[in-house]
């Protein structure tokens, strides 16, 4: 297979800002607290099967106060070991289990059969599946139990008001990206002929209260906040993660026709693109032709290890010698979870060392092409509430993004988008040149086809069509995010594949028949290969299988996860979208 090569944009990859001097967000009494828990666990229980992330999810049974004094009078050996029955006793007596912060929530809108459910599913064992699967969002759906309304203080969580769909597994709240394919798109309303086909997740099981409410808790963060978090969190207040809000408002009012969510939701939007288009997000550069162009990047507002993985981190940070290394460290491993691909050679210098990590340097396609969506999306949303002065201000951006995503990243000779390197992050206005290109295959570097601006061009299409089917990226699963083995878990083989909706949407939207049927190909794939596993496991909930329709692509190298909320919502988004013959079988 090929072998994405460690990138680094040119000789100087040291550039003289490699210190870290960009914002910091300062952290919470409780989170330093739980940390020192985190610390004392893994050094009392060991590292086997230690996930740091359970301890910062505690919640606390009284004041921290009282907490912090009874954590301080343990005993405790040189090593800052407690014994383990003395751990355990004190960990029953003052904190409650990670995930008891939010309770089972019935879906208002959920039934058995959704009237009109998946109408192109012909086959009778695959509608079971389906209807198995749409029940699964029963399984997710939570609220924030009252404590946590009533005493916000001894909790990690958010106190969020509506009710929420949560990944699964141990992500036991919300994620800003993760809904957006749980959400999925929706069709059949009377914008359908101006929007195209379009997709549902939880709106294919017609559960638009559910949607919505996911909606509003990530409108009522951007009210506090001014930008959606990476989850529901405090932790997760330093960072964002990919901005997909704006599609979600989109789709659930092509759906409903709901103004007034419109309405909610346009000063967040507004907000939430100033966040993403000002400040440490901000990159301007110049051309080829000496024309400027502003782009975004991801850049966390943290330079201290994550706190979900601080133990993790520490250990990765260990063999940096001084502060400001390991603080330039902790900020790119901070700016890559806000990419949401955490972690990935994508965003390495060298692909056998994660302190390489460089995403802070790094203007990525992926980010663009969701910003330019955002700025379509406000200019649409905003005319349907009659402000015509923000639609067009709006169309204005997009259509200044649409040409700096071309100039910036376009490679016409490979027909993909690729990422661009900066050479020098301390200069104001950089000036493009053809090496900053990251000539390495990603999922990201095909996903501006999911924007009309570029699935309406045939020749654009036609070019990508032929990359993608030479990239090596088309396994058995569908789409991979990348080619290489570097381990990572957005890496060959366990890259995830829910991205891959994207660019299947925008195939599939296209004119050119010879898309659409290449769109179906990835689905169809994509939809086998969830069907295995689930057979072979019994649930979706995060469950791998090596071997599931092996026999395609790379016969059985890839491993797909057909756990959590968006996986269940992309496989009914694509069987909503391309349906399902009676004659064709689920065998791989
Ligand atoms: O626990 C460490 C990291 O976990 C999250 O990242 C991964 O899970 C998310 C939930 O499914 C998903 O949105 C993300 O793409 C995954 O990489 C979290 O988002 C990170 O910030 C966190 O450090």
């Amino acid at each position: 297979m090929t072998v994405t090569e460690s990138y680094s944009p040119s000789s100087s990859s040291s550039s003289s800002c490699s210190t870290d001097s960009g914002p910091v967000k300062s952290s919470t009494p409780l989170i330093s607290f739980l940390e020192r828990i985190q610390e004392t666990a893994l050094n009392t229980f060991g590292a086997t099967d230690f996930d740091p992330k359970l301890y910062i999810d505690l919640s606390l049974k009284f004041s921290l106060l009282k907490t912090e004094e009874a954590f301080d009078k343990l005993l405790r050996l040189n090593n800052g070991s407690v014994s383990v029955p003395d751990l355990n006793s004190f960990i029953e007596k003052f904190l409650n289990e990670a995930g008891s912060d939010i309770v089972y929530h019935e879906p208002v809108d959920f039934v058995q059969e959704p009237i009109g459910f998946l109408p192109k599913v012909a086959n009778f064992e695959v509608r079971e599946w389906a209807l198995e699967v749409h029940s699964l969002w029963k399984n997710l759906s939570r609220r924030v139990a009252d404590g946590v309304i009533e005493n916000p203080e001894l909790h990690t969580i958010l106190p969020l008001k509506f009710p929420m769909i949560i990944p699964g597994s141990r992500f036991r709240e919300v994620y800003y990206w993760d809904s957006y394919w749980e959400l999925g798109t929706g069709e059949g309303s009377t914008y359908t002929a101006i929007v195209g086909p379009t997709w549902r997740g939880l709106l294919a099981s017609k559960m638009y209260e559910t949607a919505k409410a996911i909606v509003y808790n990530l409108i009522s963060l951007v009210d506090e906040y001014g930008y959606v978090l990476n989850g529901a969190r405090a932790y997760y207040s330093n960072r964002s993660q990919p901005p997909l809000l704006s599609a979600m408002v989109f789709e659930i009012y092509n759906r409903t026709g709901d103004l007034s969510l419109v309405k909610t939701a346009l000063p967040a939007l507004l907000k939430e693109h100033n966040f993403w288009n000002s400040g440490i997000h901000k990159v301007t550069i110049q051309d080829s032709e000496g024309c400027s162009h502003n782009l975004s990047r991801y850049y966390a507002m943290w330079n201290i290890p994550r706190p979900e993985s601080s133990t993790i981190d520490k250990e990765s940070a260990s063999k940096l010698l001084n502060v400001s290394e390991k603080q330039h460290f902790y900020r790119e491993l901070a700016s890559t979870a806000e990419s949401g691909w955490d972690f990935s050679t994508r965003w390495m210098r060298n692909q056998s060392d994660l302190t390489s990590l460089a995403t802070t340097s790094i203007i990525p396609v992926d980010l663009n092409a969701y910003i330019l969506k955002m700025e379509l999306d406000i200019a649409f949303l905003a005319r349907a509430i009659g402000d015509g002065s923000t639609a067009e201000h709006f169309l204005e951006a997009s259509q200044a993004r649409r040409k700096a995503i071309s100039s910036i990243f376009w490679n016409g000779k490979k027909g993909q988008w690729l990422d661009y390197w900066l050479t020098n992050t301390c200069e104001e206005v950089h000036k493009w040149e053809a090496q900053g290109q990251n000539q390495n295959i990603f999922a990201s570097n095909f996903i501006p086809i999911w924007i009309e601006l570029f699935y309406s061009d045939d020749s654009t299409v036609e070019k990508l069509m032929g990359s993608l089917q030479s990239s090596g990226l088309l396994c058995a699963a569908g789409i991979a995010t990348s080619l290489s083995r570097s381990g990572e878990q957005w890496d060959f083989p366990n890259g995830w594949a829910p991205i891959q909706h994207m660019i299947v949407e925008g195939l599939a939207r296209s004119d050119l028949k010879e898309a659409r049927s290449m769109a179906e190909d990835i689905a169809v794939r994509w939809i086998k290969t969830n069907y295995a596993t689930y057979k072979k496991t019994g649930t979706m909930h995060e469950k791998y299988d090596v071997e599931a329709c092996g026999k395609f692509g790379r016969g059985g190298e890839y491993v797909p996860q057909t756990g959590f909320g968006w996986s269940n919502g992309v496989v009914l988004a694509f069987l909503e979208e391309f349906g399902w013959p009676q004659d064709r079988d689920m065998d791989c």
